[in-house]
This record gives C-alpha cells, structure tokens and sequence, in this order.
C-alpha cells in the first residue's frame, strides 16, 4: 500500500478495511482539502444487519472520525430488484410493506454507531426508493441504459459466475447493476457524495456508478471495498452453529452478542480489535501480544468495546458481569437459571431439568430440529451425556433459552 497523506485513508489503510481502491492519490488529494461525503448501501433483506454488514457500518464510522460525512442509503428500491452479486440464487422478491418493516428496523443500529443531524460531517441517511420507485422505463433506458454495452455487463462477476455455473439470472437482476450504478449518480447530484464503499462483491456495482457519474456527468467519484473478513480456521465470519450474530437486540441478545466475541480464535484477536473497536493501536498491539492463555483477557476487551458500540454501555457491562460471574466465580449469573447436577447427565434430563422441555419426548423433538446447543456446538445426538466439572457448562434451547449446568 502506497503512503496516505490523508487522515481518512491512513485510517483506513491502517485498521485493516482496503482491499481495492480508485485512484487512491487522487482520493487522497480531495480528502486533505474537503469534507468527503461517502455512502454504503444496503438492502433491506432481512429485520437487522448481521455482523457480516459491521465491517461496512465501522467503515462508515471511520469516515466520520476522520472528519468526513457518512451517508447511509437504504435499499428501499434496491432490494425489490435483488443484488445478484456474490449470490448462487436469486433473492427471494419481498412486498414493500415488508421492505418497510425491515427498513424500519435496521435503521435503528446505525444510530449507535454514527452520529446524525444537520452539520457538515454529520451522518444521514436515505433511501432510494425516493429515486428509483418513479423511474420512466424508456427516458432511463434512453440516458443511462445506452452507456451500458451488454458485452461489458457479461464480464462482471455477479453475471459471469451464474452463466458459468449455469444458474438462471434473471433479467430483473441483471438490472441491478445498472440501478447501483445510477445511485452513485444521483448521491453525487443530490448531496455531492463523492465516495462509495462496499464489500468486495460490490466492486463491480461500484465502478460501474463511477463511470455512469464520469460520463453523465464529467464528476471524478471514487470507490473502495473491504476484504471480505473471514476467521483463522478459514470460515467466513459470523456464521455459528446457532446461525446468523444479528445485530438488532431483538433478534440476539446482548449477553450472546458478548459472547460471540469473547469466542474469538487467538489469531484473529488483533485484526478484530482493529477492525471492530476504537482503541489505539498501540493498545492493540500490546493486547494482542499477550503470551499463552492471558489473550482471553484481550478477548474480554474485544468483546466488552464491541458490544458497547452496537448493544451501548450498559448492555456492554451486564453482559460482562454475568459472564464473569458465571464463568469466572463458577456460580451463576442472575441472567441465566441454573439446574445442579452431580457428576454427569443425559443431554434429554438436562433439556427437562432446566425447563426448556416439558418431557421426554419434547427434549428429543427439541434436539431433532437442531434447537438444543452446548456453548456454541448444536447437539445432534440424543444420548449425549454431560460431564459437569468445576466450569458450568452452558446449554442452550432455540435462539432465547439459556441455561447453566452447574456442579450439585
Ligand atoms: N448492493 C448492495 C446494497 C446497495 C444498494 C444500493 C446501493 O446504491 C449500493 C449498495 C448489497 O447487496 O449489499
């Protein structure tokens, strides 16, 4: 990586976010001498964000650190079309008034993250259903359609991959990129925005808007994408045994928050505590080089300093004092109810025992549609016993259940 003079790529460069970068000299240059707006989209496919889209939303909170103007664009019109890109299947189509509830519902973590209002480095958000619902087929097909040859759109990755594995793509979605692209356009006249990040699976929506903006409208824009973040073991991250870490309190609850990155691999700690909190680097670089098994402190810090930002301060420490007290003191956490066991138990009598089964039977439906988990393992096998030392061990029924086996 070239040196930045700018705070803005320094930042960037240095937490670890670029992965590719336009003309990052002359993004450099304009950041030095202007407030740069810049946006991130996303498509309102599910209630909340999951921590795969934190990368994008800590990208747009750098932005505003280093003193430039977050734009947060809601996929409002966007996601009734369905981004093709990094996908082996179409989206399943939602109605707006599920589009409208789930817009609703997202919008709320970003207020935890960015600062909003009306001053020039403030956040805002839009959404480009404003724009893109009254499109006239034949005008937008007539000024923006004829600067794409389809010969061009062909060799785009979120195209080229479905034709190659001969999957359908449907012309619906072969419009996405054209709609992303003209996004671009319209943030560059509406507010000046001059930047837009993404994941790398956007690279190509991205470039194809830088273009669209240069040729329609002789305005440089620039364009950056993350790398796609995945943990030590090879695994793309935020996939669980338990499924998706949402992050919307309703669908996940702090203290599963916390824990999720209290679990992070060793390796990954130091990227993690760059990449997902705002401590200085050189604190970093000192947690990260604790020897031996003192890391999980560094990984209590990772996790109390990620949770605050998403979940807030209070959230952040009652999710860290049950965990101490559970885990630490071996007693239980207020949080949690507890069932006392003396030596070992069948996975079945342990569902009962803590309440979330009403029989035998009930346990064993429970185990068979994948519902029961020790810490973060989905039990499959209905005889599994539990050996219960001097650690509580965590048992887990459906999304909000949770209990401890403790020592009788
Ligand atoms: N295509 C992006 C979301 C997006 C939507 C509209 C945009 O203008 C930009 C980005 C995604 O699927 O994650």
């Amino acid at each position: 990586m070239t040196e930045h003079t700018s705070d803005l790529l320094r930042l960037l460069s240095e937490r670890g976010y670029i992965h590719q970068l336009t003309d990052g000299a002359a993004l450099d240059a304009l950041a030095l001498k202007q407030v740069v707006p810049g946006y991130i989209g996303f498509d309102a496919t599910a209630p909340s964000l999951h921590i795969g889209s934190l990368v994008q939303i800590m990208m747009l909170r750098r932005l505003q650190q280093a003193g430039h103007k977050p734009i947060v664009v809601m996929g409002g019109g966007t996601t009734k079309v369905g981004d093709p890109s990094g996908k082996d299947e179409s989206r399943k189509l939602l109605d707006d008034a599920g589009i409208a509830a789930n817009i609703a519902s997202i919008r709320r973590v970003f207020e935890r993250f960015l600062t909003f209002g009306d001053e020039p480095t403030d956040a805002i958000l839009i959404d480009n259903a404003e724009w893109l619902d009254t499109l006239e087929y034949i005008p937008f097909l007539r000024d923006v359609g004829r600067h794409f040859t389809i010969n061009r759109m062909l060799a785009f990755d979120s195209v080229k991959l479905r034709l190659e594995r001969e999957q359908a793509l449907t012309f619906l979605e072969f419009n996405y990129m054209i709609l992303q692209a003209y996004d671009f356009l319209e943030l560059s006249r509406r507010v000046e925005c001059r930047l837009q990040m993404g994941g790398s699976d956007q690279w190509g929506n991205i470039v194809n808007g830088i273009e669209l903006t240069r040729r329609i409208d002789g305005v440089e824009v620039f364009g950056l994408t993350t790398p796609l973040i995945t943990t030590a073991d090879g695994a793309k991250m935020g996939k669980t045994a338990s499924g998706a870490v949402w992050l919307n309190e309703d669908q996940l609850s702090s203290y599963d928050y916390w824990q999720f990155w209290r679990n992070t691999d060793d390796r990954d700690v130091g990227r993690f505590l760059r990449l997902f909190t705002d401590l200085p680097l050189d604190e970093i670089a000192r947690l990260e080089a604790l020897p031996g098994a003192e890391i999980n402190a560094a990984k209590v810090v990772l996790a109390n300093e990620a949770t605050a930002l998403c979940r807030g301060d209070a959230a952040a420490r009652d999710a860290a004092e049950t965990a101490r007290r559970t885990f630490e003191e071996g007693a239980a956490g207020d949080a949690l109810p507890t069932f006392a066991v003396s030596g070992s138990i069948g996975i079945v009598d342990a569902l009962i025992g803590l309440g979330f089964a009403a029989s035998k039977g009930d346990a064993k439906r429970l185990i068979k549609g994948g519902g029961a988990r020790i810490g973060a393992a989905k039990v499959s096998d209905e005889t599994m016993m539990i050996v219960v030392g001097d650690d509580p061990v965590r048992l887990s029924a459906g999304k909000k259940h949770h209990g401890l086996l403790v020592r009788d």
